[in-house]
Formats: C-alpha cells, sequence, structure tokens
C-alpha cells in the first residue's frame, strides 16, 4: 500500500493566501501567449490547436438568439492565455537551480479553464529543449518562412531574469508553507524513496528478470534516458538554440518513453490524445495512446522507435507490465521525464491510488510531475505534502468558485406541483428546456447526473417510457465501446435541424464517471438529480456546461430530506464564493 491515506475528500483546500495572491500578481501582467516564454513553434501550435477546437466555437448554438458567427469570424477568435496557462507555463518554465531534481507543481482552477493546455505547453518545451540538449539535427529557421509570427516573437521576448524573480517569489511562499508543516509531517517522500530502493533491489534479484530476450533492454532505456541534469545552465543557452533553429524530419530514435499524461477514463485518453495529435504535423511530436483497442506489438515497435507523449490510464499503463517482455516497470518507466496526472483528486483517490502509485514509483528519472485537476481537496492537498513537501502550487484566484457564466437553480421537488417525486421535477424540468427557444435550430443535449450508476437506468427507463424523452444511460454491462458512443452524441457538436421550428432534445444519464474533464461541446443545460455528496462532485459535475466563460444553466433537484445539506448553496452562490 502507498505510505499515505486516502479517503472520499469531504471539504476542499485553498491554497495559503500570499500564494494566491502572488499568483494572481503574475496572472494580471499577461494578456498574450508572446508574453510567455514559449518557443515560437509551440506557441504557434498552441494557438492553432486552441483556435480550431476550442469551446467557444460553439457559442453558434449556446446563444442562438444572437447573431450567428460565420466560420471566418470563428477562425479570428482572438486566443489569450487563461489565468492557469500563464501561472503554470511561468512557473513550470521557470530556470531552476543546479542540482534541483524532480520538481512537483499542483495545477488547480476552475473547470473549463483551459488546464490541459497549462500543462501541454511546459511539457512540448520540455522535449523541444532536451532534444536541443541532446544535439538532435536541427537546421536554422528561416525567419522568413516563419514570418511576422517569429518577428513579433523576437520583439516580445520576455525579460527572463524578471520573470525568473517572479517565479521565484512565488515558489519561497510555496516553500515557506512546506517548511511550516514540515514539523508535524512524516516525510513521506523519503518512505517512498526508500520503498522504491527495496522494490528496485527486489526486483533486480528476480532471477526471470536476466531475460537476455526482454524486448525492453533496461540499459537501452537508461542510456536514453541520460541527459544532462546537473547543467542548468544549459537551459537557457537551449531556449536560444532553439528559437533560432527548427527540428529537422530525421530526429534520432531513442527508445522508450518521455513524457506520460496519465487520465481517469477512456474518453478523457481520447481527449487527450486527439489535443496533442492536432500538434503532430507543427511539432512532428510522436505520441502514443495506450487505450483498450490498443495492440501490445504495435506499441512495443513506438517503444522502441521513441515515444514522445503517451496519453493512458494508471490501470491500463500497468497492465503492460503483465507482458512476458516487460518484466520490470522502470525498464518500461525509467525514460519517462515529465509526467502528468491529470484529474488528479480522482487518479490519487482509492479507486485509482494504488495504480497511480504503482506506475509514478516506477518513473526513476523524472524530471517534472504535474498534478492537474479542477478541485483540491483537503486530503489530497495534505498526501502531495507529505509526499513531496516541496510540490509548488499552482492555482488560479477562482479556485473552488462555480464559473459566473452558470445560472444556478435549485428546484425543491417536495412541494406542488412535484409533491415529492423527483423524477416528476426533472420531467418537468426537461420539458422547460425542451420548450424554452433557445439552441434554435440545434439538437439539445443535456446531461443529468445521478449518484448511483445503478439509478441511471431506472431513470432513463422512467424518463423514456412515463415522459416519452429520448435518453441514453450509461450502464456498468457496457463495454468500453458502447460507452464511449453513447457519450459521443454529447462530446460532439449538436446536429442541425432540417425543421428549425420543431425541438429535439437528449438526454444522457450518467454519474460522476463522466463528470471529470470531458468537453461536452456546446452544452447549456445539466441536471443533478440527486445532492452530489460533496464539493468536489458538485463543482466537477456542474462544470461540465458555462465553460470557458460560455453561458450554461444548472438545475439542482431537492427534496426536504437534501435541504439541510445545500442550505448554504443559494448565499455561495449568490455572492459567488468558494465552495468549501
Ligand atoms: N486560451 C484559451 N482560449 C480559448 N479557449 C481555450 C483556451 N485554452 C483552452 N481553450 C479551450 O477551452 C476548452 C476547455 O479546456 P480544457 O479541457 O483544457 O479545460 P479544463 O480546465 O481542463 O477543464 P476540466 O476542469 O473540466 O478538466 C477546450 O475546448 C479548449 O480548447
Amino acid at each position: 500500500m502507498p505510505p499515505y491515506k486516502f479517503g472520499s475528500y469531504p471539504s476542499l483546500k485553498l491554497p495559503d493566501e500570499k500564494s494566491r495572491e502572488g499568483i494572481a500578481r503574475l496572472v494580471s501582467k499577461v494578456d498574450d501567449f508572446r508574453e510567455l516564454k514559449i518557443l515560437p513553434e509551440i506557441r504557434s501550435a498552441l494557438l492553432q490547436e486552441i483556435k480550431a477546437h476550442t469551446v467557444l466555437r460553439s457559442q453558434n448554438y449556446i446563444n442562438s438568439d444572437k447573431k450567428k458567427k460565420t466560420e471566418g469570424e470563428l477562425n479570428g477568435l482572438i486566443i489569450r492565455p487563461t489565468p492557469i496557462q500563464t501561472a503554470a507555463i511561468k512557473m513550470i518554465n521557470a530556470k531552476r537551480s543546479a542540482g534541483e531534481f524532480l520538481k512537483v507543481f499542483t495545477l488547480a482552477a476552475e473547470t473549463g479553464s483551459g488546464k490541459t493546455w497549462a500543462y501541454l505547453a511546459p511539457l512540448f518545451q520540455y522535449l523541444r529543449l532536451e532534444d536541443v540538449k541532446r544535439g538532435e539535427e536541427y537546421v536554422i529557421v528561416d525567419r522568413k518562412e516563419v514570418g511576422a509570427e517569429a518577428e513579433v516573437d523576437a520583439e516580445a521576448e520576455v525579460n527572463e531574469a524578471d520573470e525568473v524573480n517572479e517565479a521565484d517569489v512565488n515558489e519561497a511562499d510555496v516553500k515557506a508553507e512546506a517548511e511550516l508543516n514540515e514539523a508535524d509531517e512524516v516525510n513521506a517522500e523519503a518512505e517512498l524513496n526508500e520503498a522504491d530502493e527495496v522494490n528496485a533491489e527486489a526486483e533486480l534479484n528476480e532471477a526471470d528478470e536476466v531475460n537476455a530476450e526482454a524486448e525492453l533492454n533496461e540499459a537501452d532505456v537508461k542510456a536514453g534516458a541520460e541527459v544532462n541534469e546537473a547543467d542548468v545552465n544549459a537551459d537557457s543557452e537551449a531556449v536560444e538554440f532553439a528559437k533560432k533553429h527548427k527540428p529537422t524530419s530525421h530526429r534520432r530514435h531513442r527508445t522508450g518513453i518521455r513524457s506520460i499524461v496519465l487520465v481517469p477514463t477512456h474518453e478523457l485518453v481520447d481527449q487527450v490524445y486527439s489535443t496533442v495529435e492536432h500538434t503532430e504535423a507543427t511539432l512532428g511530436t510522436k505520441l502514443f495512446k495506450w487505450d483498450t483497442d490498443s495492440n501490445f506489438k504495435v506499441f512495443i515497435q513506438a517503444f522502441r522507435q521513441g515515444i514522445d507523449v503517451l496519453v493512458t490510464t494508471p490501470p491500463k499503463l500497468l497492465s503492460l507490465t503483465r507482458y512476458d517482455s516487460v518484466r520490470n516497470p522502470r525498464a518500461l518507466l525509467g525514460s519517462v521525464k515529465f509526467c502528468v496526472v491529470d484529474e488528479a483528486d480522482t487518479l490519487m483517490d482509492e479507486s485509482f491510488v494504488q495504480d497511480t502509485y504503482n506506475v509514478t514509483k516506477n518513473m526513476c528519472n523524472l524530471n517534472t510531475l504535474v498534478f492537474a485537476s479542477a478541485t483540491i481537496p483537503s486530503q489530497f492537498n495534505s498526501t502531495i505534502h507529505k509526499l513531496f513537501p516541496d510540490a509548488i502550487s499552482v492555482s488560479t484566484p477562482s479556485l473552488h468558485k462555480l464559473p459566473k457564466s452558470i445560472e444556478f437553480r435549485v428546484i425543491n421537488a417536495s412541494v406542488s406541483p412535484y409533491k415529492g417525486s423527483k423524477m416528476k421535477a426533472l420531467a418537468q424540468t426537461l420539458y422547460a428546456i425542451h420548450c424554452d427557444g433557445s439552441e434554435r435550430g440545434f439538437e439539445k443535449r443535456v446531461i443529468v447526473f445521478v449518484n448511483n450508476k445503478d439509478d441511471c437506468e431506472k431513470v432513463a427507463c422512467r424518463l423514456h417510457e412515463k415522459y416519452g424523452h429520448d435518453v441514453v444511460y450509461i450502464s456498468g454491462d457496457d463495454t468500453t465501446d458502447d460507452r464511449k458512443a453513447k457519450v459521443q452524441t454529447f462530446i460532439d457538436p449538436p446536429k442541425d435541424l432540417t425543421d428549425p421550428e420543431r425541438s429535439v432534445l437528449k438526454v444522457l444519464i450518467c454519474t460522476d464517471l463522466l463528470s471529470r474533464g470531458l468537453n461536452f461541446t456546446g452544452i447549456r443545460n445539466v441536471v443533478l438529480l440527486d445532492v452530489p455528496h460533496n464539493s468536489s462532485d458538485l463543482v466537477h459535475r456542474a462544470g461540465r456546461t458555462g465553460r470557458m466563460n460560455q453561458s450554461g444553466r444548472v438545475f439542482l433537484i431537492i427534496n426536504d430530506q437534501d435541504k439541510s445539506h445545500v442550505k448554504g448553496l443559494p448565499k455561495v452562490l449568490r455572492n459567488n464564493r468558494r465552495l468549501g
């Protein structure tokens, strides 16, 4: 078992005020990606990907009463860094002092605030600079070819010294907090390392470890993992070099996995993979998705040629170690330098923590570990700080607030006309959404969350049989493909209606599993049929709408028994307070 406790995370923890203030100052100064220290090709890949796929493109369905934007207008959207993107890029990319090896960050910001790019930009930057330091083949950038972009970049070059100072100030704040806590905390990191060493030794002693035919040769991986870590100064030289050069198409093969993004669900594997995939052509990233439909032989081939970014779930990653040719997890993961644990509070809760721990402990050459989440439960926070006392919190000023763009309504099913029936209240709410004249010309989609998996079917059958709604539900019997197919209708943009006067409503009934991280495109209405078990669940479920400050509505259906649980909620929402 991991050397720490885990739990159901009843309350949320806010980073200390000093560190929040420091980050607010940092964020307020930046309004353009060009002001951030990212390499031009990474910035262009980022802007291109966001422009083409941002949820902001769904404004035509969500605000159907406003003038429809043309494709040209949508393509001309001005993309500015969100607060978490500014803070994360600045702090993760900040220069490290000599001797600093593993750096751990927790990124926390409200749902739909662009956390994926907040960790992907530093990840790409890390990979690119590592290439430079290894002396990969590069050609001098043709400035004319790169054009105005590169020139603007040269002009906008950030004053590196200032930036590092700012980051240092924040880091110092965070460190101060960690020191205060240190007295009453066991040094869990030491325990972790010790446990690792014992494990590693045991593994090395295993008779079948010496397998001449092993597909994954540990020596190769270690060789592949060899980067001049101590030479921190090489970083700034590499930045300068990379600005003037770009990679040739024939980069050297390097066995192993260089970075991993871990997520909790297969749907999220697809989502993150497709974001990275959109940059493949621009950045030449070699990526791999290890998921239910992946083939081991294909994986091994990709591994031998080198994987820049692997997207997977912890249990799936662990499943690789069950193949005869992958006996030693360290041989598999020893080359990983940058790891992201997305939806971190889920991946560190009791359903995942063992697997997350088992994979990360084998990343023995890790340089950067990023935990990203929209919520920081107290227990999660203390776990991270026990494991990594120097972990740096990067969180935004609006953390744990529901996005202002969400209109939140509480419906009491105990009163007339529902007379205690939550089903009646739900059916009535869906009927009202169906007829409200919004999302004109498009199929409307609504997501209904319940607390228990078994209730999905019951609710779906009642809605369909008694009220005639077009409903799909997530069932425990679904295969991964079944589930993905059901969810896809809600992730894709809505279909156009041939007759705009007709209103079509589709309903998805699901549990918390689908509340994490998924970008449902243009979903304007979310219904919570059960009161979520805790603030975290409330934040994530509500956060499937109102993404990137778009408008959205959340309906919470309660009855008299629930009343005491949500007593404080209206006030919190009215005054835009944080959930605790
Ligand atoms: N700077 C930006 N400007 C406009 N749109 C953006 C920007 N950054 C990301 N987006 C878009 O915002 C949407 C939400 O991004 P993302 O999924 O990364 O949010 P998140 O913070 O991870 O959400 P969650 O907490 O639910 O996981 C995506 O469609 C993404 O393309």
